[in-house]
């Protein structure tokens, strides 16, 4: 009992010191310097309550706000409902903070846009006159001709839009690198934006800073050093945790010395083993170290070192996780139960193990849609998830409710009008989608599940939803289907699609599970802010074919490059410094027990090279 109180006490002093800096009348910057598991957002939020009991009165009477910036939508909803719902406080993700402080400024944003499209066109034209004729040379030209037309086009936008969540196609719209970058020019630039922001919001707090945008970082900085007594800025992070190449390099390093530096020590989540372990990998990168709460289970790490050249990996994975049921006593561990969390270094990893891996791995290949495909926004994804599957899910559990709500919402046979036109005959338009529905029934569920491609065909045929545009040349049976492989379709959408129909159709749903972050997949990336029970790390170099990670040099398989050692001495990032932050990540995210799978070209110099690496105890380290 003692000992859990003082836990809370040991980083008491740094959530006093957060809370002396946040003060209206002598606002005050820091830089929260806090490692993983150390209970950064609950700072956050009870910092801001305590604000809030405080001084929220002055914050109403004068109509300011405090400003929260998180990294994702779902860190947004999380924070907003912890604060509930206090309309004093604003919580939003950079690109919708960055668009609240631009809109309306149209005549400025069109001034930009004009200068911004004019350099990007010089810049292409210059390459274009050096480089040699070839796919790169079409590219550029049709680049080069699409921004002239837009900037030929901006006189007419009356009112520029954006959408945070979207994909901004429309001739009025913004895209999100160039939200960011005038924001941050414009914070640099423009008096009168300062003086709005500062005015607006006196307190702004930005959650999972390693990460923040570079340029609106920097631009943040100069503001904050412009106006010190008047607003202050609060970074929130773990330097060791950055892992987007947009965040900012050297962010500690850039703090002023006149900021506040609360420090917290105690990891909350992890064991003891998983805090030694993750000291360990940090040792390299700034040296801090946690403690272990005194109520922390031991807790167990096991890395197994599997060949690369096995070729069935799930049976690795599997005798692993079986191992740790027989280590840990954890029943949770026992393979296909669903209790794993298993982490990848790539998506196209993860759709492998999970079983998606021709409909995503098809969409993947076509770079431009790799965004849409992610979040599951993709011009066309959502008829197969949003409809289609929705409707299959309903059918399967044979809820009627369900059935109707799916056809209701967006079926073309249901439609109001429709109905209402039909008049006494309403009931054969019921009839018709009940057949429908039936006959999608015994499309679906049979022996040999249809393909994505046979699906499209049946709705089209019976009507059941509205066919999108980039999915009706494969209605027809004709040219555009499976068969005929179109001369240079490969990098195109319709190429791209024209593959993913080929995708037996029950790959939808794991790809659907995938995106909304509900499948025992992930990848090491997509886990940030993240905790379970059981965490099973893959590692693959091979499998995962980057360029920007290499396990190997990190544990210390393979040499390190010559670019690696010149950017070292250089004081650049390399890539064993990405990916020790990587692994700093994914380690950290395990509450009671971690498994590493390994994989390698050569398992035992790979054991060897780990015992002398010294993050594993020999008796840790199993070959499989
Ligand atoms: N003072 C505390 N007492 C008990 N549990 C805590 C405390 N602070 C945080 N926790 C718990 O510890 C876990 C980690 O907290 P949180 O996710 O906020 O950490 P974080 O610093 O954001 O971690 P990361 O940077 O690794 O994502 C959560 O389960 C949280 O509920």
């Amino acid at each position: 009992m003692t000992d859990a109180v003082d836990d809370d006490l040991v980083d008491a002093a740094a959530d006093q010191m957060i809370g002396q800096c946040l003060d209206l009348t002598a606002p005050r910057s820091f830089f929260l310097y806090a490692g993983a598991g150390s209970g950064k957002t609950r700072s956050l939020v009870s910092a801001i309550r305590d604000l809030c009991e405080r001084q929220g009165r002055d914050l109403s009477l004068t109509g300011r706000k405090i400003a929260i910036i998180t990294y994702t939508n779902a860190a947004c909803d999380e924070i907003v409902q912890r604060l509930e719902f206090d309309p004093r406080i604003d919580v939003s993700t950079i690109h919708a903070f960055a668009w609240s402080m631009l809109r309306g400024f149209d005549a400025d944003i069109r001034t930009w846009l004009d200068a911004n499209l004019l350099a990007e066109i010089a810049e292409l034209e210059e390459k274009q006159a050096k480089g040699r004729a070839g796919k790169a040379a079409i590219e550029r030209a049709q680049s080069i001709e699409s921004k002239t037309r837009r900037r030929e086009s901006l006189g007419e936008i009356v009112r520029f839009v954006y959408s945070p969540t979207g994909d901004n196609r429309t001739r009025d719209s913004l895209n999100h690198a160039e939200v960011i970058a005038m924001t941050a020019a414009f914070l640099k630039e423009k008096p009168g934006l300062r003086r709005l922001l500062i005015a607006r919001y006196p307190i702004l707090l930005i959650d999972e800073s390693q990460d923040t945008a570079r340029r609106l970082m920097d631009a943040l900085l100069d503001v904050q050093a412009a106006f010190p007594e008047e607003f202050c800025l609060g970074l929130f992070g773990d330097t060791m945790q950055r892992i987007y190449a947009d965040g900012k390099v050297g962010l500690a390093e850039a703090i002023p010395e006149n900021w506040a530096r609360p420090i917290k020590v105690m990891n909350h989540r992890c064991p003891r083993r998983v805090v030694t372990l993750i000291n360990k990998i940090r040792a390299d990168d700034d040296g801090q170290e946690q403690k272990w709460r005194s109520d922390a289970p031991e807790g167990i790490v096991r890395l197994f070192v599997a060949s690369e050249a096995i070729p069935n990996k799930a049976e690795v994975e599997a005798a692993a996780a079986t191992r740790m049921v027989e280590l840990t006593g954890d029943e949770g561990w026992q393979p296909g139960e669903g209790k794993i969390k298993t982490l990848a270094l790539e998506h196209m990893m993860s759709a492998r193990r999970f079983g998606f891996e021709q409909f995503f791995g098809s969409l993947y290949g076509y770079e431009a849609m790799r965004t849409g495909l992610l979040d599951g926004t993709g011009r066309g994804i959502g008829f197969f998830t949003r409809e289609v599957l929705r409707l299959a899910t309903a059918l399967a559990a044979g809820d009627r409710f369900a059935i109707a709500a799916a056809v209701r919402q967006t079926s073309p046979l249901l439609d109001r009008q429709r109905l209402a036109d039909a008049g006494e005959w309403q009931h054969e338009e019921l009839a018709r989608a009940k057949v429908a529905c039936d006959g999608l029934q015994a499309l679906l569920f049979t022996e040999n599940p249809p393909t994505l491609r046979a699906v499209l065909r049946y709705v089209a045929e019976t009507n059941l939803f509205e066919i999108p545009e980039v999915l009706q040349p494969f209605v027809p049976e004709g040219p555009a289907d499976g068969a005929v492989e179109l001369e240079d379709d490969a990098n195109t959408e319709t190429g791209a699609w024209r593959r993913a129909l080929d995708a037996p159709f029950p790959e939808t749903e794991k790809y659907d599970r995938y995106v909304r972050g509900v499948s025992q997949f992930d990848t090491h990336q997509g886990v940030k802010g993240r905790e379970f029970p059981r965490v099973m790390v893959v590692i693959s170099d091979e499998e995962a074919r980057g360029f920007l990670f290499s396990y190997d040099k990190l544990i210390g398989t393979k040499a390190k490059s010559k670019t690696d050692l010149e950017n070292e001495a250089a004081g650049n990032d390399t890539s064993i410094a990405r990916t020790r932050r990587l692994f700093y990540v994914t380690c950290s995210r395990a509450e009671e027990s971690l498994a590493i799978v390994y994989y390698s070209d050569n398992p035992d110099a790979a054991r060897a090279a780990l015992v002398e690496r010294g993050w594993f105890g020999e008796n840790e380290i199993e070959t499989l």
